[in-house]
């Protein structure tokens, strides 16, 4: 069992799935859970602490923002989620004026550690979450484009039936309509795609764009079958945790601070990172191609713009 205190707040299908990972993997010892809709927290922690002789010992329990003072995490997935057809980006105004409020009620109690947010539009409000907080950056985390990574490197795993863990590649950029695949350097066990392409192993050029419109419209495929997407995020979500609590200096894709890296500044945004108990320790900037790299900077000026439309304090 991996030591910390996690409060998590937003216990809907996104809350209530990470806190079921976090159980099952035994990370973290303590766990309180906070929604608007206390009832639904209550019977979350009923549920799972029902789980708990089957899995490593965890205090679980609902509570309230004044719980949040001695968590290491504060993990975030409260607010709307996506309507069939509605893009993540539609979301910004109720879920700013949301996290408006919970920001406010989470520093107020002292609370002094890091923060996880998974709610969207991701990069817009973990740029909120730093401007609201006052913390340093480093300790703002966005899931950014974990789970896009993780699909990604899922799709590709089955493209060239190898084990998706031997697959490495990312997807950066926006957690939305503008991310992109870095196909230049991404690799199976070591071997660069582009040269297996050009052995033709694999798919070619046209399936490769093919599987890339799959990962980026993944979770319009996936609301419009069941009306939300919850286990990938929880799984992704609790890996960044253990990343954490476990100081591990692990490389994710996360949505952080950019301040000069990639020739760009003052935009939160998903880009490989190495995250340890202390938050964002670095940003990894990788020798993108040049159409990788325009398409970076189109997809952070996009966020640019929508992070001029968050209320300011
Ligand atoms: N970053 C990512 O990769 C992903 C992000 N998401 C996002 O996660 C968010 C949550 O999605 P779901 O869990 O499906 O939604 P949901 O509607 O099932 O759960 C939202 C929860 O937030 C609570 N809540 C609302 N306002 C609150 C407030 N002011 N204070 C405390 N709690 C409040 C609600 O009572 C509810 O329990 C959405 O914005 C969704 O788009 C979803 C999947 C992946
Ligand atoms: C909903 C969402 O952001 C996702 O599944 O990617």
């Amino acid at each position: 069992m991996i030591k910390g205190k996690v409060a998590l707040v937003g216990s809907g299908f996104v809350g209530s799935s990470y806190a079921y990972c976090l159980l099952n993997q035994g990370i973290a010892n303590e766990l309180v859970i906070i929604d608007v809709n206390h009832k639904k927290a209550e019977g979350d922690a009923m549920d799972l602490n029902h789980g708990l002789p089957f899995a490593p010992p965890m205090s679980i329990y609902a509570g309230t923002y004044a719980d949040c003072k001695d968590a290491d995490l504060v993990v975030i997935t409260a607010g709307a989620n996506q309507a069939p057809g509605e893009t993540r980006l539609d979301l910004i105004e109720k879920n700013s004026k949301i996290f408006q409020s919970i920001i406010g009620e989470i520093m107020k109690s002292g609370f002094g550690g890091l923060f996880l947010v998974a709610t969207n539009p991701v990069d817009v409000l973990s740029y909120a979450t730093w401007k609201y907080s006052g913390l340093p950056p480093e300790r703002i985390i966005g899931s950014g484009t974990i789970l896009d990574t993780a699909r990604f490197r899922y799709m590709l795993g089955e493209a060239y039936n190898v084990d998706s863990r031997n697959v490495h590649a990312y997807i950066i950029g926006e957690h939305g309509d503008t991310e992109l695949p870095v196909y230049s350097l991404a690799d199976v066990a070591g071997r660069p795609v582009r040269d297996l392409m050009a052995q033709g192993v694999g798919p070619n050029e046209q399936q490769l764009d093919e599987l890339f419109v799959n990962v980026r419209d993944a979770a319009y495929h996936i609301i419009e079958r069941k009306g939300a997407t919850y286990y990938g995020i929880g799984m992704s979500l609790a890996r960044v945790t253990k990343a954490i609590l476990r100081n591990e200096n692990s490389v994710l894709t996360l949505s952080t601070l950019l301040t000069g890296q990639y020739g760009l500044e003052d935009v939160y945004i998903g880009v490989p990172v190495i995250i340890n108990r202390y938050g964002i320790r670095e940003v990894i900037e990788l020798s993108l191609s040049d159409d990788e790299m325009k398409k970076l900077h189109q997809s952070a000026k996009v966020l640019k713009k929508a992070n001029q439309s968050i209320p300011v304090h």
